[in-house]
């Protein structure tokens, strides 16, 4: 396999699957974690590697190195792996994605924002989603016909935080998540539920429901319901650990234990609730974004200069959400027609966020 993102949290537990099933790792590409780069290297011995910055070249213990955003596509075409697994964080993540899709490869994504941004222009038909709602609900999905498809959501590291306190939060406070280990980018998104709604979207291109929700399940056990026609609902439920979904996007199917099974007496009772808008603003434009999926280029964009904004201290995690709206509102008319298209709103709606 090519594993983009392999010093993350999901590139390692990609690793972990790989090796367990003896999986070749052709290719890896990190960022800027040489030294657990050079770990990997000489642990799966790769035959491409590439890294995010030039002056960092002489470091890896490679006679392969690719450099830079160029680098990724050119490491791409020279692997001969069928299975990309695309593990990198953020809108960096489309251009490779769509470079898998173009090389007729078929595409394990964690890379959510790839969906997010440009879901209508990618064939959906070889991608295999790396998240753990997605896994459940095509877990679940039958021949039956569905009338609606429901997530979960944690609701994040400040889902008990008195609401008076949120916007003095640090981004330090939003990295505390109540269940899951994850990489900073998706976990201040978790904190948001900005990830929940990129994840309605990112269920909208895989699997074409039309009615989707999500609600809180605060204990991350059950990951995805899905309702029938006839009036059953079945619901997905799992260990909060990767390692599940990505064991199936490696493998295609699995027939022995990746994670020890739930014990319901022990977990005791589940609760639900609904997604309150005060404590996650971001969730006022949830059903215009359903209605208006081609529009996710201009969140995912706002959402990456602020979640670095909230990281500098300019802003609170609330201020966020609100410069997020904001941007989604002025740029209404924005629906790319073509993946050039997504890259130059991504660039306008950035210079917009920065002014
Ligand atoms: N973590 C999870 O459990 C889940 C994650 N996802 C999605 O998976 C994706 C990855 O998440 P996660 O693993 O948590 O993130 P991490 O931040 O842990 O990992 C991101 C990876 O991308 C690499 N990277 C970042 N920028 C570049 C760049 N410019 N060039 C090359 N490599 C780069 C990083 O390298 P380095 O560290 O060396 O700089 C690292 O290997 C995200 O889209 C996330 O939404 C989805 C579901 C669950
Ligand atoms: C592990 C995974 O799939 C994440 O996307 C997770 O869902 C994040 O947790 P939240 O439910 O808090 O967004
Ligand atoms: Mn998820």
């Amino acid at each position: 396999m090519v594993l983009l993102g392999s010093t993350g949290s999901i590139g390692l537990n990609a690793l972990l699957i790989a090796k367990r099933f003896g999986i070749e790792v052709e290719a890896l590409v990190a960022g800027k974690n040489i030294a657990l780069l050079n770990e990997q290297i000489k642990e799966h011995h790769p035959k491409y590697v590439a890294i995010a910055d030039e002056k960092d070249r002489s470091l890896v213990n490679h006679p392969h190195v690719f450099v830079g955003k160029e680098g990724i596509l050119e490491l791409m075409q020279k692997t001969e792996s069928f299975l990309v697994v695309n593990a990198l964080v953020g809108f960096v993540g489309l251009a490779p994605s769509i470079e898998a899709l173009r090389l007729g490869k078929r595409l394990a994504l964690a890379n959510k924002e790839s969906l997010v941004v440009a879901g209508h222009l990618l064939d959906t038909k070889k991608i295999t989603p790396i998240d753990s709602e997605h896994f459940g609900l095509w877990y679940l999905l039958g021949n039956r016909p569905i009338s609606k498809m429901i997530i979960t959501a944690s609701g994040g590291a400040f889902r008990d935080t008195p609401l008076e306190k949120l916007a003095s939060m640090s981004f330090e406070d939003a990295l505390k998540h109540p269940n899951w280990s994850m990489g900073p980018k998706i976990t201040i998104d978790s904190a948001t539920m900005t990830n929940k709604l990129f994840e309605l979207l990112e269920a909208k291109w895989l699997f074409g429901c039309e009615k989707l929700d999500a609600i809180i399940e605060p204990k991350s056990i059950i990951h995805a319901f899905v309702d029938f026609q006839d009036g059953s609902t079945t619901a997905h439920l799992a260990k909060a650990d990767m390692k599940l979904p990505i064991a199936f996007a490696l493998l295609g199917e699995v027939q022995e234990a990746i994670l020890p099974p739930i014990d319901l007496v022990s977990i005791g009772s589940f609760s639900f609730q609904n997604i309150d808008k005060a404590r996650y603003p971001i969730w006022e434009i949830k059903d215009d974004v359903l209605a208006n999926p081609k529009r996710g280029v201009v969140i995912n964009a706002a959402n990456e200069v602020g979640i670095a904004q909230f990281y500098n201290r300019e802003i609170s995690i609330l201020e966020l959400a609100e410069r997020t709206k904001k941007a989604y509102r002025f740029f209404e008319d924005a629906l790319p027609q073509s993946l050039d298209e997504v890259f130059q709103i991504d660039k306008e709606v950035r210079h917009y966020c920065l002014k």
